[in-house]
C-alpha cells in the first residue's frame, strides 16, 4: 500500500465521503424508505396499520435481529408489481450514487415476495431493469445476490431456486439471511451444492448474533466465499487466524450491529480489532432504511466513535473491491481510482 499521511478528525469525513467504494451487503428491501412505503401503499390501494411516514418511523425501536425483522418483512408487504422493484432498486442505487459507490452487489428475499403471491419473475426482472439501466444511467455497476430465508425449510430454499432456474442468468449468487440462531449453515448444505453446481457465488450471514461455530460451517459445508457480518469471529482465535489466511472478505455493518444491539455502542465496535488482525473487512449498510444511514453514515460513525485512520478507510475501500464478484479489469481500474482519490486528497491537504 502506497503511504498514506494522516489525515485530521476535521477532515476525515470528507475523505470518507469522496472515497469510490463497492458495497457488498445491502438488502434491497432494507432501502425501503418509510416515504416509499406510504407511495406504494397509496399506489397498489393498500391500507397501512400507521397513520404517517412519521409514526411508522417511530415504530423503529429495535433490541436484536427477530424484533427488526418483523417490521422489516411487513413493510417489504407494498411490493407487488415489477415497476415497485424496479423504483425500489432505482432509488438505491441513485443514493449510492452520491456516496462514491462504484458497484454495489445487492441482496434480495425472493421468499418475502412469492409468499405474498408476487412472482419470482416480476422480483427479479424489475430489480434487475434498475441494475442495467443504472450503468449508463447512473455510472454504477449493479449486480444481484438471491438469498434464501434460514427460518424457511430446505425444500422452500429449493423451491425457490427451481423458480428463479430461467432467470439465473440475472443474478450472480446466492446468500443466507433472516433469524440466524437456531438456523445453522448445515441446514442448507445440499441447495448451497446445487448453486454451486450452477457456477453461482456463495455467500451467507454468520456470526452476526449467532457463533463461531455458524462461521466454520458457512465455510467448510456451505463453501461461502464472503461472510456476511462475521464479527463474533473474534471469540475463536483459530477462526481468525483462517480467516486473515485466506483473506476471506466480512461484510461489517456498522450501524446495523449498533440499531440491533449486537454492541453495546458503537465506540465498542470491532471494526478495528479485525483489520488489525489482518482480516479483510469491508463497510457496508445493511438495511439503510430502517438503520439510521446509507454507506458514507456507517463510514463517518464508526471512523467517529473508533478512532480509525485514513489509511484504514483506505484499506477497506480496497478490500470492497478485491472481494467483490466483479471481473478483474473492473477491480483494478476501482483500486486505481481510489489511489488516485487519495493522492487527491492528501495533495489539497497539506
Ligand atoms: O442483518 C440481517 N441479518 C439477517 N437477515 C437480514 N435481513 C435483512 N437484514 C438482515
Ligand atoms: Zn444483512
Amino acid at each position: 500500500m502506497f503511504k498514506i499521511p494522516p489525515v485530521s478528525a476535521a477532515r476525515l469525513p470528507e475523505l470518507l465521503r469522496a472515497m469510490p467504494k463497492a458495497e457488498l451487503h445491502i438488502h434491497i428491501e432494507g432501502s425501503l424508505e418509510p416515504e416509499l412505503i406510504f407511495a406504494l401503499a397509496q399506489r397498489n390501494g393498500l391500507q397501512l396499520p400507521y397513520a404517517s411516514v412519521a409514526e411508522l418511523r417511530s415504530a423503529y425501536a429495535f433490541c436484536n435481529l427477530q424484533s427488526f425483522l418483523d417490521i422489516y418483512y411487513a413493510g417489504a408487504s407494498v411490493l407487488r408489481h415489477e415497476q415497485d422493484f424496479y423504483d425500489l432498486a432505482h432509488a438505491y442505487l441513485a443514493r449510492a450514487a452520491r456516496d462514491r459507490v462504484l458497484h454495489a452487489e445487492i441482496f434480495f428475499d425472493p421468499q418475502t415476495h412469492t409468499a405474498r403471491g408476487v412472482a419470482i419473475e416480476t422480483v427479479i426482472d424489475g430489480l434487475h431493469r434498475a441494475c442495467a439501466e443504472a450503468r449508463t444511467g447512473l455510472g454504477i455497476s449493479a449486480t444481484l445476490i438471491l438469498c434464501f430465508l434460514r427460518h424457511l425449510s430446505e425444500k422452500a430454499a429449493f423451491e425457490t431456486l427451481e423458480q428463479a432456474e430461467p432467470l439465473l442468468d440475472k443474478i450472480v449468487g446466492v446468500g443466507l439471511d433472516s433469524s440466524e440462531q437456531g438456523h445453522p449453515p448445515e441446514k442448507f448444505a445440499r441447495v448451497f451444492a446445487r448453486c454451486r453446481e450452477r457456477g453461482l457465488h456463495l455467500v451467507a450471514h454468520a456470526g452476526e448474533e449467532g457463533p463461531p461455530a455458524y462461521i466454520w460451517s458457512a465455510l467448510d459445508v456451505l463453501r461461502v466465499e464472503r461472510i456476511d457480518h462475521g464479527v463474533q469471529a473474534v471469540h475463536d482465535a483459530a477462526l481468525m487466524q483462517r480467516l486473515a489466511h485466506q483473506r476471506i472478505a466480512l461484510t461489517v455493518c456498522p450501524l446495523s450491529n449498533q440499531k440491533l444491539c449486537v454492541f453495546p455502542s458503537l465506540a465498542q465496535h470491532n471494526l478495528g480489532r479485525l483489520l488489525d488482525a489482518g482480516l479483510a473487512a469491508t463497510v457496508n449498510s445493511d438495511d439503510p432504511a430502517y438503520f439510521g444511514g446509507y454507506i458514507n453514515e456507517n463510514f463517518t460513525q464508526v471512523f467517529a466513535a473508533t478512532g480509525l485512520t485514513a489509511r484504514q478507510a483506505y484499506q477497506l475501500a480496497f478490500n470492497s473491491f478485491e472481494a467483490s464478484f466483479a471481473g478483474n479489469a473492473d477491480k483494478r481500474l476501482w483500486q486505481h481510482q481510489l489511489k488516485e482519490s487519495f493522492e487527491r486528497f492528501v495533495e489539497h491537504d497539506y
